[in-house]
């Protein structure tokens, strides 16, 4: 789903980093910028099926889109299962049903064993840039036009949606949720609200802009040159943003074929962060995608597989869920900046640059320690070094782990406290945030217990249940991290010499320096 699954397949969104940080696993999102520049191309019509089509729509629904289901639906899943079977589709153990965590889920019909290979939908039968288009003339314009994966799958969705039933995927398309969830069925104004306190805020409001813009590219350069073939009633930013929440949700990239799909049954699989199976391509037949069960099922629980190693930030985005229970996964960004009044501060920006960096740069901080790129950035802020080759291998250590740099050899205990300092400052600001916003009047009592299930109550409760679980969550990481800082700090404060930079210069320290820091177990701090 975007799933990570299938790399699970490899989940199709994520959190970007804006590094590469080796001790954050993250999943390429858009691995190709949304936005493009099309061609223009020439235009043959789809007419008798547009007139269908019209037909067909005519007494339906005129909000939203005219097409997918009530996400609670079971009745279009049984059809889709008997479509599948006649498409080739081996008997399941597993059923479609109404499920706790996720609204609708897969669910063992009878016992399962670890290791069990389940599923078997035949590769013809699932969606991926290359399918066949019930409207041939669209896909020929978006190809000539050289659209990306990303919208091409979407405009494909919307093009086999407005077919109805004339089109092969109408089984399929007739199970998807009119209303998908992720982060593109929350406005700006909403995105603005709830998540003010989390870094989340940021990659939501670049998502939305970005599904926007990459629409308007294609409506100005493709659909309004062409409204005979992609009808302006058909092809609007609702329906857009319907097609890329249900590929934000749905779509998965399968590691043996490195190919992006849609797998109709497959697709209807929840997430556990505890769950390591995910869909692949059939590796001994390549013609069907399976998945192998990561333990064992009694009869009438729900099956689970992993979108991937994400965070709940991650999940909000693509799925537009947060887990109620602990992710392992949990990461939450820090904001480091250079300070504007720093002498230094040019040659220290230049530095960062010449490494692909910059100031203010956000890091990932996982529950079980800092990134040494964070800590070497901190480094480099506090640094009064006056050698500028030192700012370089700061800036190095910045960007990648293992780089071997001694910072010992660079700062004085002095120095490296103040990197702390800073860090922790940075956190307990970032806390207070997280704190403001969770102690408002307006969401203090939420009760998050719930955040997994559907239907809610209310939209309005739904955006507060997931702002407060994400806040939450991140807040968990913060608090762990500011009892880590603080202690180390009164160790580095209780034996510091006042050492000046030329006096430690080259020395090595006996608590093994920053990098050493980090790799105490933390697991003692589980009950935050
Ligand atoms: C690939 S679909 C899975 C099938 C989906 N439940 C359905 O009925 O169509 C992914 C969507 O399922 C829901 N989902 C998946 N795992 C979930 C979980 N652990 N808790 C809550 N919702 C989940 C989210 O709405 C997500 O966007």
């Amino acid at each position: 789903m975007a799933m990570a699954i299938f790399a699970m397949a490899t989940p199709a969104l994520s959190l970007q980093p804006s590094l590469p940080l080796h001790n954050v696993m993250l999943h390429p999102c858009f691995s190709t910028p949304l936005r493009f520049k099309a061609h223009s191309g020439t235009g043959i019509f789809c007419v008798l099926q547009q007139q269908q089509q019209r037909k067909e729509h005519h007494d339906r629904k005129r909000t939203g889109v005219d097409w997918g289901c009530d996400p609670l639906s079971l009745e279009n899943g049984t059809l889709l299962k008997e479509w599948l079977s006649t498409e080739g589709l081996a008997k399941q153990k597993l059923e479609l049903e109404r499920v706790e965590s996720g609204g609708r889920g897969l669910v063992a019909k009878q016992s399962l064993r670890q290791g069990e290979r389940l599923l078997f939908v035949p590769s013809r039968l699932i969606i991926t840039a290359q399918s066949e288009w019930g409207c041939k003339e669209a896909g020929e314009l978006l190809k000539e036009a050289g659209v990306p994966e990303w919208p091409m799958l979407a405009t494909y969705l919307i093009s086999e949606a407005s077919l109805g039933r004339s089109s092969h995927w109408f089984p399929y398309i007739a199970t998807l949720p009119q209303s998908p969830t992720s982060i593109l069925q929350w406005t700006e104004a909403e995105v603005g609200t709830w998540l003010s306190a989390s870094p989340v805020r940021e990659r939501a409001l670049d998502c939305i802009r970005d599904v926007t813009e990459t629409y308007k590219d294609l409506q100005a350069t493709v659909f309004a040159k062409h409204p005979q073939v992609f009808p302006a009633k058909t092809y609007t930013l609702e329906a857009f943003k319907w097609a890329f929440g249900i590929l934000f949700s749905r779509l998965v990239r399968m590691p043996s074929l490195g190919q992006l799909a849609l797998v109709p049954w497959g697709d209807m699989l929840n997430h556990s962060p505890q769950a390591a199976a995910f869909l692949d391509s059939d590796q001994s037949n390549a013609k069907a995608v399976v998945f192998v069960t990561d333990k064992s099922y009694e009869s009438g629980e729900q099956v689970f597989i992993s979108y991937g190693k994400r965070s709940s930030g991650e999940l909000l985005l693509a799925y537009g869920f947060i887990p109620p229970e602990l992710n392992p996964h949990d990461f939450v960004e820090l904001e480091l900046a250079l300070n504007e009044e720093d002498p230094l501060y040019d040659a220290k920006l230049a530095a960062l640059r010449e490494q692909g960096l910059s100031s203010p740069q956000r890091f990932p901080v996982r529950k079980d320690g800092l990134p040494e790129q964070l800590i070497a950035y901190a480094c480099l802020v506090v640094s009064p070094a006056t050698i500028p080759a030192h700012f370089s291998q700061m800036a190095e250590a910045a960007t990648q782990a293992g780089t071997g740099l001694d910072i010992q050899s660079i700062l004085s205990r002095d120095d490296e406290t103040n990197a702390y300092e800073l860090i922790l400052a940075v956190c307990e600001n970032s806390v207070a945030d997280y704190s403001k916003f969770l102690e408002s009047n307006e969401v203090q009592h939420v009760d998050v217990n719930q955040v997994g299930s559907i239907p809610r109550t209310s939209r309005h409760q739904m955006l507060k249940e997931l702002a407060v679980a994400l806040c939450q969550a991140e807040r968990r990481i913060l608090y762990r991290l500011q009892h880590i800082l603080r202690t180390e700090l009164r160790t580095l404060r209780s034996k510091s010499t006042g050492d000046s930079f030329i006096g430690t210069y080259g020395k090595k320290r006996s608590n093994g320096g920053l990098f050493g820091l980090f790799k105490w177990n933390v697991d003692f701090l589980e009950k935050y």
